[in-house]
């Protein structure tokens, strides 16, 4: 019973009015058993999940592999629900963004420079060049103009080729390595699900002043011949989007999905993806994937998942065999996919683990592969003088990366390996598929439920 001279503020606030008429009471009554219903109903469902989740915790997957292995790009082939609005807060501002996506992979990080000494006398780059150091210097201005942190950049990665410009007070250089592109797309990523506001007229300011240029420029015989001596692949660096200007820079540029599959976005620290997948023969299971960064710096923040995942992803790149990795130029990829294989095999910390391993990039080496110049044994001396074509170079991988598991497995687990391309994202979903059948068995067969 309420005592209406109550001191209690709660009691006063719950009170019915003190002139409540007989029909505003019965409906007041209604209205509170159809509240206490609803709760009844939500402790109830609250309760059956978490004897649900007892009974069945979620399967949780960590993936790993080195920087540019693949990892990101999985995820976003599953496109689970948190994804894709992920995507879609994004795509509306990808346009403005992806200027900043062609510097870091297909124009050059670290990129060198031509100088004009270097150049023939009477050649049409060299009226490039002028005109790129100036829009260099104007993009600068512009982006400060736009203060959104755009900056076009115009380097052209010339491998070995050191170049200075003298004559000019500011170089490409200055204009381009002052700002992480990745910081700004990084902050962003963090708080997906906020979109950012679309200002689509400050990418036209930027493509009106450059789009013609960089298509000039990566169309010039001059430059094609010197990316060719110097035996420089911008096509196959990740996130490559030069043969698309002309589409990315138009006005009114809607992003595709697969432009959003190519676009490289580094991840830093630990993501978490959850998501529900039905199951053949029983209810919705949970799913944890945890996406990691996989630059040597970073994978410390690997280690406290270690204990409280149920499988582990693993991709490895293998047409990467000819690459360096980029925090040190002299550590071969290959060799550090096969450290970084050899470590999570021998791990104690794993021995519960479920080891998949993706050996990824295929369309990749297929292409690499074609160009006959790339020996597989220049690289991997292992490899001898056995044919260098793609049915013996990833049978040659995948005995490597089975070798490394048995000798490091001590529980004589079942190795689940796969060759993709996770671009292709119909292809992925369908392994995906097919390896979340084998882990849900284990999990419930684990669980001692089936
Ligand atoms: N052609 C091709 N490109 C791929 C493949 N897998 C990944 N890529 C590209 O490689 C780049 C890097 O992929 P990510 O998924 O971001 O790599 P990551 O392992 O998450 O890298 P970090 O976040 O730095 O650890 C992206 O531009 C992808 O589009 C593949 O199988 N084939
Ligand atoms: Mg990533």
């Amino acid at each position: 019973m309420l005592n209406f001279n109550s001191t209690d503020t709660f009691a006063q606030n719950v009170a019915p009015p003190l002139l409540e008429t007989p029909d505003v009471r019965k409906a007041r009554i209604a209205q509170e058993a159809v509240a206490l219903e609803t709760s009844k109903r939500i402790d109830a469902e609250l309760k059956a999940r978490r004897i649900a989740l007892q009974k069945k915790p979620p399967v949780k997957v960590l993936v790993l592999g080195q920087s540019e292995s693949g990892k990101t790009t999985t995820i976003k082939s599953k496109r689970t629900d948190a994804y894709v609005r992920c995507l879609e807060a994004l795509r509306p501002t990808m346009p403005h963004r992806f200027p900043n996506d062609l510097r870091p992979s297909s124009l050059g990080t670290g990129a060198e420079f031509m100088a004009a000494d270097n150049l023939p006398e009477h050649c049409e780059i060299r009226e490039l060049h002028h005109h790129y150091t100036w829009l260099g210097a104007r993009c600068l201005e512009v982006s400060r103009w736009l203060d959104i942190g755009i900056k076009f950049t115009l380097t052209l990665q010339l491998g070995k080729i050191r170049i200075a410009l003298p004559p000019y007070p500011v170089t490409f250089r200055s204009c381009c390595f002052v700002w992480d592109p990745f910081d700004e797309y990084r902050r962003y990523w963090n708080a997906s699900l906020v979109p950012l506001p679309f200002q689509p007229h400050h990418n036209s300011v930027l493509d009106r002043k450059c789009k013609d240029d960089i298509i000039a420029l990566w169309s010039d015989d001059t430059v094609q011949d010197l990316l060719a001596r110097h035996n420089v692949k911008l096509r196959d660096n990740p996130g490559f989007f030069l043969d698309d200007v002309d589409r990315i820079a138009s006005r009114g540029y809607e992003p595709s999905d697969k432009d959003i599959v190519r676009a490289r976005l580094r991840t830093l620290g630990v993501q978490e993806y959850r998501f529900s997948l039905d199951t053949a023969d029983g209810p919705q299971t949970e799913w944890v994937m945890y996406d990691v960064a996989g630059c040597r710096t970073q994978r410390a923040a690997w280690i406290p998942y270690f204990t409280d995942v149920t499988t582990i992803l693993f991709l490895a790149p293998i047409s990467a065999f000819d690459e360096w990795i980029h925090e040190g130029r002299r550590v071969n990829r290959l060799q550090d996919t096969y450290m970084l294989w050899q470590m999570l095999c021998e791990s104690r910390l794993l021995t519960h683990v479920q080891i998949i391993l993706f050996m990824n990039k295929c369309d990749l080496l297929a292409k690499k592969l074609k160009d006959k110049r790339i020996k597989v044994r220049d690289y991997v001396l292992d490899f001898g003088s056995r044919p260098n074509d793609f049915k013996t170079v990833t049978e040659f991988f995948h005995k490597a990366f089975k070798d490394i598991f048995k000798k490091g497995d001590k529980q004589e687990r079942r190795l689940y390996s796969h060759f993709t391309s996770v671009v292709d994202t119909k292809a992925t979903a369908l392994t995906l598929f097919g390896v979340h059948d084998a882990i849900l068995k284990r999990h419930i067969s684990k669980a001692g439920l089936l």
